[in-house]
């Protein structure tokens, strides 16, 4: 890990190359500063740890404390039962009918951003699709209609830019809390700063409060909070097929109760699990059509039929973008913005056909970036081809993991799909994307970034149509 530290690569990058150094071994044991991890290469391994056998691995590090530390507890950090009863309450709040409700809110920050981008800007790339993407999550997951965008001086925007910046001493916290959890847990690290957790969680709490008090509902998570709180259960009308990734069975007799603080806990997790990684997917997908001009074409006269005869915006009208959605999983792959998964073991587990137990306490990693741009599953991997992903595409088992794998793959999977593919389709509508002449290709990694992206933001020119 030590070019990690030096600046010189992501840990991303590392894992990639150890996985591609040992191309017929199924498993590979290295050390992440002093700790020993194990690499899983094989897919059908893979398949068999994150879900066949999950009941061993339902960790991700170590575990807070639900009763005195609620506002960590969130689903990113939790694991076992707790996790489980946990996740199993909030998976409702994401299905096809919810969203569908939520769009509003999502359709109206995207026509906001499009008015934005028509004016002078100085700002950084990455910076713009944040605004986005935080204030996504305000009007959906806090209830707080965001103000304009061109408002510097926005508290909600300010303090959610400020809750994981790539540098050093973010990187060094990571790393100290992934390699000594318990150490951490003990001189009280966590990811993120004390002062943002108590600003997020007191702006949820004011809305719940306010809510409560006066009565006012809004299609959002805070009012399907709110119905947890009252009803204990979120009721899903319309069971659709599509929603199957989130259901999960509840732990039996464990009893959580949906306190304010432990629902403002979600609402901040939603934010810090949601709006960087959704942010950088956006830039991304610029950047893929962008140096991919054909399919930028082909991209915009799909929306422009989608919309034909005075149609708008709607969670149905972008169902019907299969070519837009298969250029948005093509920069999913290649671009790999969560280069890692890991899960904890928390059952001693024999690894099937391989003389090896792995021990309670033990970290498994395997590297989706390595997995994406594998020749043998995506043959030509760097080549943007979102046909790949028309028709009936049949991808091996645990090849393609942009949002993880298995049960506790990402929560937020739709709604970050369905915040990507509303801005994408709009900017498509209205711009043609180029980049800047500025920008040097290829794009060069943030060593010091836990997510795969640029070490230089690429600026883009946007070209009224
Ligand atoms: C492009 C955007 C996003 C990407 C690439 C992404 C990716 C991921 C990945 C790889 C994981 C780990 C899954 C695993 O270990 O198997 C994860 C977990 C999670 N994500 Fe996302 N995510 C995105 C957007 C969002 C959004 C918008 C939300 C908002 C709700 C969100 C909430 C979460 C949560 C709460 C977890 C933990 C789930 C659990 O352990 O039960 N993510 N995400």
């Amino acid at each position: 890990m030590l070019p990690t530290l030096l600046g010189k690569k992501s840990m991303g990058q590392i894992l990639r190359e150890i996985h591609e150094a040992y191309p017929n071994e199924p498993v590979v044991g290295f050390y992440n500063f002093m700790q020993p991890r194990l690499l899983i290469r094989d897919q059908s391994l893979i398949d068999k740890v994150w879900i066949k056998d999950f009941s061993h691995f339902t960790s991700r590090q170590g575990e807070p404390d639900l009763l005195n530390d609620p506002l960590n507890s969130n689903l990113f950090n939790l694991s076992g039962n707790v996790w489980r009863s946990i996740r199993a309450k909030f998976a409702p709040m994401f299905t096809t009918g919810k969203l569908r409700n939520m769009f509003n809110h999502i359709d109206s920050v995207g026509d906001d951003f499009i008015k934005h981008l028509e004016k002078p800007r100085k700002e950084d790339s990455l910076d713009i699709m944040k605004t986005y993407t935080i204030d996504v999550i305000s009007t959906t997951a806090f209830g707080m209609q965001p103000g304009p965008m061109d408002d510097l001086n926005n508290e909600f925007r300010s303090q959610g830019r400020q809750i994981m910046p790539p540098n050093l001493a973010t990187f060094l916290k990571f790393m100290m809390i992934f390699v000594f959890p318990s150490l951490s847990q003990k001189l009280g690290l966590n990811f993120t700063p004390k002062s943002s957790n108590s600003y997020f969680c007191g702006a949820l709490k004011g809305v719940l409060n306010h809510r409560k008090q006066t009565g006012t509902t809004r299609n959002d998570f805070v009012q399907q909070m709110i119905t947890l709180q009252e009803k204990g259960v979120i009721e899903v009308e319309n069971p659709d097929a599509a929603d199957d990734y989130l259901r999960i069975q509840d732990a039996p007799g464990m009893k959580i109760e949906p306190t304010d603080d432990l629902l403002a806990g979600q609402a901040f997790a939603f934010l810090l699990a949601g709006f960087d990684a959704t942010a950088i997917g956006v830039m991304m997908s610029l950047f893929e059509l962008a140096t991919n001009p054909e399919v930028q074409e082909k991209a915009r006269a799909e929306v422009i039929k989608a919309l034909e005869g005075d149609k708008t915006f709607s969670y149905d009208s972008l169902k019907s973008m299969e070519y837009l959605e298969g250029s948005l999983k093509e920069t999913q792959r290649i671009q790999s913005i969560v280069p890692i998964l890991f899960r904890k073991c928390t059952a001693r587990y024999k690894l099937p056909g391989i003389p090896y137990t792995v021990e309670v306490g033990d970290t498994v990693v395997c590297s989706t970036y390595a997995i994406h741009m594998d020749p043998k599953v995506y043959p030509e991997p760097d080549k943007h081809i979102p046909e790949r992903w028309l028709g009936d595409s049949s991808i091996p088992v645990g090849s393609y993991l942009p949002f993880g794998y298995g049960p506790r793959l990402c929560i937020g999977m739709r709604l970050a799909m369905v915040e990507l593919k509303s801005i994408v389709a709009k900017v498509l509508l209205n711009y043609k994307i180029s980049l800047h002449p500025s920008v040097q290709l290829p794009l060069e990694l943030n060593p010091l970034a836990f997510f795969n992206q640029p070490i230089r933001n690429p600026s883009f020119i946007f070209t009224k149509i």
